[in-house]
């Protein structure tokens, strides 16, 4: 069993319970674990999926490795026949193949390039991984997905809805860099999934998603409408899709304010941090008691926790 994607699930709403379970009693399947090894490759920078995935191994009694590969491995080769005379070292199918002997489960986080569309939408990193590691894998964020947070965001909309059908806002906010669109992909996959909630997604014309991911996804191009009446405002800059990997759009109009807010239904603030605080959030808005982005990271935790426990019950 592999973990790559949030569709990898079979019921999200018995995952999410489940999930919760874990949350109350973190150390009941302690022993699990033991003698089980998590090796964490990460080709990006981290805080929470570091940490809150290291904690769910240790919760669950295993050994941990992890590895800056992006400034401490070797430069790999993904292409099946390439001849390596330029900048690669080793070819993903020796780096796949001697780390599977290292562990029992694979954890890895690449972020997409964000220069070619088509090499970051094939999951080139991940997919290598997958077809020559011996060990399952399990997804950090990869180009285009990043379950392990869409898992938590859903656990944190059951932990604080007040209602049956909740209006679900994902709002696309400046930033100053060029961010993947990974976050909002798994977010709009993980509320496709969602069978009582009322999901738009909103952000400037131009920034559409990939269609594959929004599929019929209502979108609004109008930010205040879509979030009246909303009870969860999920925040997240990506970077253009269409105009691959590129800002096109910097708008501080866009940036989630006191105002806007006041336009919901009382609504939640979500981020999956880090945040550019005053760029994509106000202070006052993410200082406010409606941010629930703390807890947000918290579960983090329990979310691998589960994806980590049902595969340590597979091997
Ligand atoms: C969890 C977010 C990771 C990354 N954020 C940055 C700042 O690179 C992103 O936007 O995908
Ligand atoms: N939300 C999230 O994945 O945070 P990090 O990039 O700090 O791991």
């Amino acid at each position: 069993m592999n973990y790559i994607s949030i569709k990898d699930i079979d019921s999200l709403s018995k995952w999410v319970k489940s999930a919760i379970k874990i949350k109350k009693n973190p150390l009941k399947n302690k022993k699990l674990g033991k003698n089980k090894t998590l090796i964490m490759l990460f080709f990006n920078s981290s805080l929470r999926t570091r940490l809150s995935t290291q904690k769910a191994a240790i919760n669950l009694g295993m050994n941990v490795m992890v590895m800056n590969f992006g400034s401490e491995g070797w430069t790999l080769e993904f292409e099946d026949g390439a001849v390596m005379n330029s900048g690669a070292s080793e070819h993903i199918k020796e780096a796949a193949e001697v780390v599977s002997q290292y562990g029992d489960i694979i954890a890895i986080r690449a972020f997409a390039g964000l220069v070619d569309k088509e090499k970051d939408y094939a999951e080139t990193v991940i997919s290598g991984f997958l077809k020559h590691a011996t060990v399952p894998i399990v997804n950090m964020e990869s180009a285009v997905r990043h379950p392990l947070q869409s898992l938590a965001d859903a656990i944190t909309m059951e932990e604080y809805k007040t209602k049956h059908k909740p209006k679900v806002v994902l709002s696309w906010a400046p930033h100053p860099r060029a961010l993947p669109q990974a976050v909002a992909n798994s977010f709009v996959e993980m509320m496709q999934m969602q069978k009582d909630m009322d999901f738009v997604i909103t952000h400037p014309e131009g920034y559409e998603l990939s269609p594959e991911i929004t599929k019929d996804s209502k979108i609004e191009y109008d930010q205040n409408k879509a979030f009246e009446n909303a009870d969860f405002v999920y925040v997240k800059n990506w970077s253009n899709f269409n105009d691959y990997g590129k800002v096109t759009n910097s708008d501080p109009n866009w940036t989630v304010t006191a105002e806007k807010m006041a336009l919901t239904n009382n609504g939640k603030f979500m981020h999956c941090l880090p945040v550019r605080r005053n760029v994509i959030v106000s202070d006052e808005v993410i200082d406010s008691e409606n941010s629930i982005v703390i807890e947000q990271a918290n579960n983090r935790t329990y979310s691998a926790q589960l994806v980590l426990q049902k595969i340590l019950k597979k091997l």
